[in-house]
C-alpha cells in the first residue's frame, strides 16, 4: 500500500516506522512547509499533524478521493464538516481519538462500566490524563472520549476541566516528561474506590493501530471507527 504522512513529527515517524514493517510504502512525508504533492500516488492518507492542521488536511484528501485516517487530536469542532465532505465525495474517512487497541477496548469497558454504575448515587466520576509536556491541546482526545462515552450511558450532561459541580465529569489534565499517554477514570464513595486505567508505555501502539486502519479501509467507502476496523461488540 503505498501511504502519505501527513504530520511527520513524533506519530509520523512511528508511523512510518511501522508501515515498513508492515510492507508499505511511505510516498509522501508532508509537514507545514512542505511543497506541492501528488494525491494520484497515494491510496491511503495518515494524518498526525496539528489541531489547526487537521481539517485541511482531511478535507484535501476527500476532495482528491484519498481514504483518510486521521488521529490528530483538538480539531472536533469541524469534524461534523468532515464528515458532511466524506458523505457528500463519496469518500472514506476514519478518526479516533486514540488508535491503540487496549484503548479501544477501554472505551467500550468505560461504557459498560457507566451503564453499571448508572443508578449508584453514592459513587462520584472523575478522570485524569498524563501525557507529555509539549502536547497541544487539554483535556486529550481520549479523556473527551470516555467523558463522551459516560455522558451517553449516565446522568451526567458534560465534562469540564478542573473543579466541576455535580452534573459535570471533572477532568485533571497532567503534563509529565515524555508520558506517551495515561488515562483513568474513577468511581470514588465515601467507603471505596473503583478505577479503570489505560497506559500507553510508548508510541507504538498508537501508530499499529492507524496502520491497521488504513489497510482495514481500502476498497470502503463512508466514515468509520476503530470500532468498526476492530469488529468489537
Ligand atoms: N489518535 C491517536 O492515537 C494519537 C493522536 N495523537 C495526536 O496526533 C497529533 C500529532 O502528534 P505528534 O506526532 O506527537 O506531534 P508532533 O508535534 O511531534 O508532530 C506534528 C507534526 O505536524 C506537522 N505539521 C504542522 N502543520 C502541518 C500541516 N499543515 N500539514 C502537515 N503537517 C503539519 C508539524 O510540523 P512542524 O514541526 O514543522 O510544525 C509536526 O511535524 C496531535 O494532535 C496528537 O494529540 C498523538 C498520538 C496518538
Ligand atoms: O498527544 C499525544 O501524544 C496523544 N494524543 C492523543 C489524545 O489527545 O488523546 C492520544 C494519546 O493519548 C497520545
Amino acid at each position: 500500500m503505498n501511504i502519505a504522512l501527513f504530520g511527520y513529527g513524533k506519530m509520523g515517524k512511528m508511523i512510518e516506522s511501522v508501515a515498513q514493517n508492515r510492507d508499505h510504502n511511505i510516498v509522501a512525508k508532508i509537514d507545514v512547509d512542505s511543497g506541492d504533492f501528488d494525491y494520484s500516488k497515494m491510496d491511503v492518507a495518515i494524518d498526525f499533524s496539528m489541531p489547526d492542521a487537521a481539517f485541511g488536511n482531511i478535507s484535501g484528501c476527500i476532495e482528491n478521493g484519498v481514504p483518510v485516517i486521521s488521529g490528530t487530536t483538538g480539531w472536533l469542532e469541524k469534524f461534523d464538516d468532515a464528515v458532511a465532505l466524506c458523505h457528500k465525495k463519496n469518500g472514506a474517512f476514519i478518526y479516533a481519538s486514540n488508535f491503540s487497541l487496549g484503548v479501544n477496548v477501554f472505551f467500550e469497558l468505560n461504557k459498560q462500566l457507566a451503564r453499571m454504575m448508572r443508578n449508584l448515587d453514592q459513587y462520584k466520576v472523575s478522570m485524569e490524563e498524563i501525557h507529555h509536556t509539549q502536547k497541544l491541546d487539554a483535556p486529550s482526545g481520549t479523556a473527551i472520549t470516555l467523558a463522551e462515552g459516560i455522558i451517553e450511558n449516565s446522568a451526567y450532561k458534560t465534562w469540564k476541566l478542573g473543579h466541576v459541580d455535580t452534573a459535570e465529569i471533572p477532568i485533571s489534565s497532567k503534563r509529565i516528561g515524555d508520558t506517551p499517554g495515561t488515562h483513568t477514570v474513577d468511581y470514588e464513595s465515601k467507603v471505596d474506590s473503583l478505577e479503570i486505567k489505560h497506559t500507553a508505555h510508548n508510541r507504538e501502539g498508537f501508530a499499529l493501530g492507524a496502520v491497521i486502519a488504513a489497510e482495514w479501509i481500502q476498497g470502503k467507502t463512508g466514515v468509520f471507527t476503530m470500532k468498526d476496523v476492530l469488529d468489537l461488540k
